[in-house]
């Protein structure tokens, strides 16, 4: 078959010549059964979750509306680290922190497998635009897919079709991201709910912004305008362009006055990211609303502040520990439907369960799709099973979140989970020694991504798997934009951590709602109307600093989650030295100097 039979190939609803060709080769390389261009309409949608359903990858939700439930492939549950590479053309482009292959052999390599591999299947082509449609210069991107499930739920996550493509000029860029499940369809060949592929690629090029990734389905490997663009290609456009694409959510932070302040806070995935973007604050009189909950595209105004926009349209949301209690925001986001859970479990009537969702259920249908009761001693749902819920459901959506413009971010703050030596909150005492807290963030890992659970590893600014070029590089990317930048303007730095445990594992700061005092103190720093004491890592509040009225905590937990520790830092130091060893010759010696200046005053 050539590629001019394949059905709907010539059905283009565009006249730009890059899109026309490249989508042309991909056919003729993977050569689907038919090409589906993607509008994004109502009608669209309805058409291929019936198809999902068909092929028992959804199962209708009875108690939401338009809501569906999926399980992985027990295997393709998480992205893929090791499976991740930065193809740069320079091996010192990706850096000590990347997996790197010759661009090149790379691309032979994914051409083998690629040939042919949509057999069987229908391949879809995305246009989409992260970030708001009415930017002077959008966004663009397209993805070609051959699964029904990255289709629905690019829909939710971006803004995608007719009214992207209408962005499309004929000599519009964009950003090309070819995804194959990586299981073609022989004839006669039933198919499986979740097709995947024991081999997988999740390929950056950032030289030509280009993405390809092969063999899995799940979300942060598949939907490729997420972590795959807006992190690691935007990355390495924001070096170029002189912005910055972090892994951080937004919030803007109302006072009982009525002032306004956004905070961009960077967390490692899994480490309470969309939970604090949609925070219920406990002190009265203070509100949040939401902009965005995993990433932050953050360019200079005119004025000399930093303006964040969310180049996200929906929210890929952890849903083990969401519930009423800890993000109401999100429980309520979900109930309006129109959602995708993936990995949670099924409950008899419906609708979706998972552990910290209130009482046990007598019986479930488990994200492994078995039986499961209260006795059963595995879990009901992945640890990193999904909610994919549109944006705009979001009951404390901030009215600005689709402004091109952005919104000024007064405090950035980064935080990782650490059960010891990480104070609940410390202040930066200037921007470079805030690059320094970000560039030696700590955390746990997490089942976000395959592998062991619960490791202590340096995550620079949350961005650990997603910086597109050199570590060393972008360090010094943070340092020059502070450099030239004026001083008074830039965000205040503040290191966070909610995930501190007492002797007994219990946590020592009850975190969620509760995190709008530590928010308060820090917009009071600014503000020049709180104290603070000053230590070697930084100014760290004393219990009396913070606004604990009410606050239902045992005061020795929170002075123990406040406490600096000498000793505990002394031990940190040559974990340190080990990561910067590591970065190598490109480390910037201002970062050098602040570990120096750290060693010298913890004695
Ligand atoms: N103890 C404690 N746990 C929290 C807090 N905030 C979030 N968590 C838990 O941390 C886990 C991850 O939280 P999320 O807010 O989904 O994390 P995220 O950073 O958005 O994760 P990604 O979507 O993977 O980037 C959930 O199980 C939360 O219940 C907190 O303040 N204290
Ligand atoms: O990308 C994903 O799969 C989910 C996510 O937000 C993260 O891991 O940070
Ligand atoms: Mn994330």
């Amino acid at each position: 078959m050539t590629a001019l039979t394949i059905p709907g190939l010539d059905q283009a609803p565009t006249t730009n010549e890059r899109l026309l060709t490249w989508v042309q080769e991909v056919a003729e390389l993977t050569t689907p059964d038919r090409v589906v261009w993607v509008d994004g309409s109502e009608e669209e949608s309805k058409r291929i979750n019936a198809a999902l359903v068909d092929a028992g990858t959804f199962v209708p939700l009875k108690k939401k509306p338009n809501s569906y439930w999926a399980a992985s492939d027990p295997t393709d549950v998480a992205r893929v680290e090791e499976r991740t590479f930065i193809c740069s053309v320079d091996p010192a482009d990706s850096g000590p922190t990347n997996n790197w292959m010759d661009p090149a052999e790379m691309k032979t390599i994914m051409t083998e497998l690629y040939r042919g591999c949509m057999r069987g299947r229908t391949m879809y082509v995305i246009p989409f635009c992260m970030g708001p449609l009415s930017a002077e210069k959008p966004m663009l991107g397209v993805e070609i897919t051959d699964s029904e499930y990255v289709v629905a739920s690019m829909r939710i996550m971006t803004r995608m079709g007719e009214k992207a493509l209408a962005r499309f000029t004929d000599g519009a860029d964009f950003v090309q991201a070819l995804h194959s499940v990586g299981a073609p369809l022989e004839p006669g060949q039933d198919d499986v709910p979740w097709p995947c592929n024991d081999t997988k690629y999740i390929t950056h090029f950032p030289e030509e912004r280009l993405i390809w990734s092969f063999g899995s389905g799940y979300g942060g490997n598949a939907l490729l305008g997420k972590k795959c663009y807006s992190l690691r290609i935007a990355s390495a456009m924001a070096r170029d362009e002189g912005w910055l694409a972090e892994h951080m959510l937004i919030l803007k932070l109302i006072s009982p006055e009525n002032k306004v302040h956004y905070i961009a806070a960077a967390f490692p995935s899994a480490c309470g990211k969309t939970n604090l973007a949609m925070l219920e604050p406990t002190i009265p009189g203070w509100r949040v609303e939401t902009l965005g909950d995993d990433i932050a595209w953050m360019r200079f105004g005119e004025d000399g502040r930093l303006y964040a926009v969310n180049p996200e349209y929906g929210f890929f949301g952890v849903a083990p520990g969401t519930d009423y209690h800890t993000n109401p925001n999100a429980m309520r986001t979900i109930e309006r439907g129109n959602s995708i859970f993936t990995n949670v479990a099924l409950t008899d009537d419906g609708d979706i369960w998972w552990e910290g969702m209130g009482e046990k259920p007598e019986h479930l249908t488990s994200w492994k799709k078995q039986d499961w009761t209260p006795a059963s001693t595995d879990l009901s749902s992945h640890p990193n099973s999904r909610y994919c819920t549109p944006m705009q459901q979001c009951p404390i959506l901030a009215p600005e979140w689709d402004d091109p413009k952005g919104v000024p971010i007064s405090a950035i703050f980064f935080g990782g989970r650490r059960a010891t030596t990480v104070p609940l909150i410390t202040e930066s005492r200037d921007w470079q020694h805030g690059v320094f807290m970000g560039a030696t963030l700590s955390s746990e890992t997490t089942a976000a991504a395959v592998g062991q659970v619960g490791v202590v590893r340096r995550d620079p600014m949350a961005m650990l798997p997603f910086i597109g070029y050199h570590a060393g590089d972008y360090f010094n990317h943070w340092i020059q934009l502070g450099k030239n930048a004026n001083a008074e303007k830039l965000p205040k730095i503040f290191y966070v951590n909610w995930f501190r445990r007492g002797e007994d594992k219990r946590f020592l700061w009850p975190g969620f709602g509760e995190n709008s005092r530590v928010l308060k103190w820090a917009i009071e720093r600014l503000e020049g109307t709180a104290a603070a004491e000053e230590t070697p890592i930084g100014h760290v509040p004393t219990p009396a600093d913070l606004d604990l009225s009410n606050l239902d905590a045992p005061a020795e937990d929170v002075a123990a989650a406040l406490a600096f520790d000498a000793d505990e830092w002394r031990a940190e130091l040559p974990l340190i030295e080990e990561w910067f060893a590591k970065i190598g010759d490109k480390l910037p010696t201002s970062l050098r100097d602040e570990f120096e200046a750290l060693k010298q005053r913890l004695g």
